[in-house]
């Protein structure tokens, strides 16, 4: 595409120039320089220098025919949404039918790509070559669905029949409905993702979909998430174990009081049989290393990389795979430094090297993400950002 098609296309406040050997991209109004705003390069070269780190090998995401998860999660405002975004752009736009799903309750898919993508349901992206549809699940309004649903008994039972989970409401009937929608593990935004992620693996519906994408949220939530198919693994296996606990007393109270009531043996429910191997689904698609990647989004700041490798070590305690680290934001260089931006960018090169010797995140491939000098927003401006991380 013309650099300055891409250009109109981007932003209204950012152009491309060509200026001697070098591709500049500039904009009028977002480099801060000396506290003030000022015009910005950002050169060819720069990037070069930036993708030194390794590339993310694009090649090999994009490569295989069957389906692949790619889970971006990472602390708060780092860049997930805009790099979840752009990959799965970049997945339709190689021909892949695409899936960006938010499991973040504070969403940005509408706002990254420009679209009213909001009401829990799937919506096509407009604007890309292949299929992309996205997903913002909105568990909020789930949960006033659901408790209107309920009315006054407070049942748990209309809550998970809603989330394809109906079976396990027989085994839990009695909780009360505000405890569970409060819980803080698992919480309800965890519950709907999963029933989500049960929704594509199981479907003929989205059986064509060969990418999937999800944008999740800051780490707390995402780890959760992830552990929530072990945690009703576990609990499926308290509910047996209570039910016989349940049979056997009702069985002495009837021999003790000779009253007539047929008592269920404590046979192997089905019903939870199939919610085991249901969960065990989620479990296996999170886990397998031929399927699915985790990738860690991340600023060169201290508090993020620390954040970073906590998250590396719980991903690996939950056994999902992980092979690249994006570090995004980085400011790129500049022939005309200001202080203000030299003394940043020394900082982000002890960054990096904290990142060398991060024993959790040494092993990863490092993906380095240019500060931009425009917000990223839309297709264009996604499409723009994909190419410069995913190559
Ligand atoms: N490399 C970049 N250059 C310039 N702006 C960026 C870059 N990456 C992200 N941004 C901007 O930073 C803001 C936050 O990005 P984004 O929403 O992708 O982060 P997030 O980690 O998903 O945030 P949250 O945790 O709040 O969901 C957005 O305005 C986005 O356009």
């Amino acid at each position: 595409m013309a650099a300055s098609l891409l250009l109109n296309r981007v932003s209204r406040s950012v152009s491309l120039h060509r200026v001697g050997p070098a591709l500049v991209f500039s904009s009028l109004d977002s480099q801060i320089h000396g506290g003030r705003l000022s015009g910005t390069l950002f050169r060819e070269r720069s990037l070069a220098t930036l993708a030194e780190g390794g590339a993310s090998r694009f090649d090999e995401m994009v490569s295989a025919n069957q389906r692949k998860y790619y889970l971006l999660g990472g602390k708060g405002g780092v860049g997930k949404t805009s790099c979840a975004a752009s990959l799965a752009v970049k997945f339709a736009s190689h021909g892949h039918p695409t899936i960006v799903v938010s499991t973040d309750p504070a969403h940005s898919l509408s706002d990254s790509f420009s679209q009213d993508l909001s009401g829990g349901v799937l919506k096509p992206v407009q604007g890309v070559d292949s299929p992309l549809l996205a997903l913002e699940i909105t568990p909020e309004r789930m949960k006033e669905e659901i408790k209107s649903q309920a009315g006054g008994d407070k049942s748990v039972k209309n809550m998970m029949d809603s989330m394809g989970l109906g079976m396990f409401a027989g085994e839990l009937g009695d909780l009360n409905l505000e405890d569970m929608l409060n819980a803080a593990s698992p919480g309800i935004d965890e519950i709907a993702a999963i029933s989500k992620v049960l929704q594509f693996v199981e479907s003929p519906e989205y059986s064509r979909f060969t990418r999937i994408v999800f944008d999740t949220a800051p780490t707390g939530h995402t780890l959760r998430l992830l552990s929530l198919p072990d945690f009703y693994d576990s609990s499926i296996s308290k509910i047996t174990k209570l039910k016989k606990k349940i049979t056997a007393a009702a069985s002495a109270f009837t021999s003790v009081f000779g009253k007539k009531k047929e008592i269920q043996e404590p046979g192997p429910s089905n019903e939870l049989d199939q919610l085991k191997e249901r969960m065990e689904k989620v479990r296996n698609v999170f886990r397998d290393v031929d399927t699915t990647e985790f990738v860690i989004v991340t600023i060169p700041t201290v508090m993020a990389i620390n954040e970073s490798s906590r998250l590396h070590a719980s991903l690996r305690k939950e056994n999902v795979p992980v092979q690249r680290l994006i570090v995004n934001q980085l400011l790129p260089d500049s022939q005309s430094d200001c202080k203000f931006c030299s003394v940043r960018r020394k900082e982000q090169t002890r960054v990096l090297g904290l990142i060398q010797k991060d024993t959790e995140l040494s092993g990863l491939k490092l993906i380095q993400s240019p500060l931009l000098d425009a917000e990223i927003r839309g297709v264009p401006a996604l499409k723009f950002m994909g190419d410069l991380i995913w190559k």
